[in-house]
Order: C-alpha cells, then structure tokens, then sequence
C-alpha cells in the first residue's frame, strides 16, 4: 500500500502515526504548506514529506486528505487532471459531502468519507465510513485500513454529522470526564499524577468491560451499587446535578453546530 496524507495537521500526523506504528504501509507521503514543521517525520521508513500534494498523489494510491473544510475544495481543483482508477480517495473532511466532492472531480473515482478520531495514533479510533457507488468496490479496503488502526464500521452518509460528534469530538467529550474525575481524586487527597492514573485506567476497564461483555452499561452499574451503598449515592447526586442531561446537551449543541458547517 502507498498513502498520502494530505493535510499532516492534528489528525493527519495521528492517521501517520497510526499507519507507522502498525507497519501498514509501505510508503507514505506527509503534505501540507510549510512542510519543513514536520521535516523529522522523515526519520521514519518509507515517509517523504512535502509540501507539493501532486507529487504525493502520483506515487500513492490511497490517498487521505486532512485539511480543514475551507481548504479542500482548492485541494480537489488542483488534483483533479492527476487522478487515476488507483486511487482510493478518503476524505475525512467534516461536513464536506460525497455529492460535493463527486461535482469538483467526478462520480468515476473510489470516494470514501470517514471519520476517524485522534486514538488513530494508537490503534483505537472509532471509525464510520461510507462511500459513493464506485467506492463501493473499495470499502472493504478502507475498513481493512481502518479496523487496522481501531474498529469501523459502515453507516449511511446521512449519519456521519451524528458519528462525527460522537467519534471524533466525542474523544474530547471522554477526556473532559477523565479530568473532572482527576479533579475529583485530587480532592480526595491522591496527587495529581495518581489521580490522573486512576481515572484513565478505571475509564478504560469500563470501556473494556462494556466491549468485552456486550452488556448495557446498566447491568454493569447494578453490579457496582450496592444497596445503601456510596456508588449509588454519588451516582443520584450526579444526575440530580445533571450529569446525563449536559451530556446530552452538549452532543445536541455540538451536532447543531456541525450542521452549520456543513452549509459552508
Ligand atoms: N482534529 C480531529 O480530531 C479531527 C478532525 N477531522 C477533520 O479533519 C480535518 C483536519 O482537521 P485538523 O487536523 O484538526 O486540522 P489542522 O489544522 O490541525 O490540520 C490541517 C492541516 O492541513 C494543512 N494544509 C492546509 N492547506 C493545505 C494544502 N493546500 N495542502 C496540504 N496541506 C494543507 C495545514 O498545514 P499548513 O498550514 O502548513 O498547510 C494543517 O497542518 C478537518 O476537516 C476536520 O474537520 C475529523 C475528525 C477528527
Ligand atoms: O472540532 C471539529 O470541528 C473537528 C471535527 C471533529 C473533531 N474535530
């Protein structure tokens, strides 16, 4: 396999990592305007950064663009006349339409849409992909690259505002719940090194648990409370401050949000 990334920002450096550390690729070309921020990349096997996004699409077959929505509609124009039936096109572009992409280069190309969240770095993004009817043929590649590097799964187009919020932002929402819970642990006299410790590995033995047992997280929160006990006192006074609710208000904001973007 020979990718491109184009666009080597936050997500696209964590798609990189990913690819690196999991020796998924034999090639890989980084892109983006000041190409020299990210030089040192080169000290991997196999990676050649530059900034000249035509030179990494004619030696790479997949192609993965990571640049912010306003920049990719230039990108695509530019690329257009480079583009062969090799390629395999992954957009992660949030709000930016396969019907979109299909009027800038044409429907005879792979489109594939993702949304990958940063754990990609580490093996453990929560992918959603779809695809335009010729990409059809290659979403099981995609999902191959993707289940590499974490879990996906295929979803409708009309989904993938919904798994942006909850997969992509939604690892920002989790992680602002690890540092109240540190927060929470330093209060009750941990330092603020264990603290933190302890709240990322309890939230991933729930998480764990969850995917290992299949079970709604109710069962496994009976398990826990015992009758009169303190799980259940902290958990009532948590929802009586709201804690489900601004959970749901939030991914509501966010997702009303995203649709503005997507108007863009
Ligand atoms: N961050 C995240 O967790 C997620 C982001 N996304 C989506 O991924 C995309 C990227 O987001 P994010 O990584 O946060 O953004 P960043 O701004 O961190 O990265 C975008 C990169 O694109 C580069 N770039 C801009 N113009 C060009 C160009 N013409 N050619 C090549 N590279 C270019 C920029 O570098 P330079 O200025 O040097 O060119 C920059 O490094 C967005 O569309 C976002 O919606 C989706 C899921 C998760
Ligand atoms: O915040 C954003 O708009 C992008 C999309 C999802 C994660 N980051």
């Amino acid at each position: 396999m020979k990718t491109a990334i184009i666009g080597s920002g936050n997500l696209g450096l964590a798609i990189a990592k990913g690819l690196i550390v999991s020796n998924a690729t034999t090639s890989l070309y980084l892109t983006k305007r000041n190409a020299d921020s990210i030089k040192d990349w080169e000290k991997y096997k196999g990676v050649k950064v530059t900034s000249d996004n035509r030179e990494a699409i004619r030696n790479s077959d997949i192609i993965i663009f990571a640049v912010q929505p306003r920049h990719f509609e230039n990108i695509l124009e530019q690329i257009k006349l480079l583009l062969t039936d090799k390629h395999v096109l992954i957009s992660t572009i949030t709000g930016f339409k396969i019907s979109k992409i299909e009027s800038i280069i044409g429907k005879d190309h792979y489109i594939i849409r993702s949304m990958p969240n940063t754990a990609i770095s580490v093996g453990k993004s929560m992918t959603c992909i779809c695809s335009n009817e010729k990409g059809k043929q290659r979403v099981e590649l995609a999902k191959a690259i993707f289940d590499r590097l974490g879990t996906s799964i295929e979803i409708p187009e009309e989904q993938m505002q919904a798994a942006t919020v909850i997969c992509a932002s939604g690892i920002a929402f989790w992680m602002r719940l690890i540092r109240a819970t540190t927060q929470g642990a330093i209060q009750l006299g941990f330092d603020s090194k264990e603290a933190h410790q302890l709240a990322m590995h309890t939230c991933m033995g729930a998480s764990s648990l969850l995917v290992a047992s299949g079970k709604h997280p109710e069962e496994e929160i009976d398990r826990v409370t015992t009758p009169r006990g303190c799980t259940i006192e902290g958990l009532n006074e948590m929802e009586h401050q709201g804690l489900s609710s601004s959970l749901i208000k939030g991914i509501v904001s966010s997702f009303k949000k995203i649709n503005d973007i997507g108007k863009n």
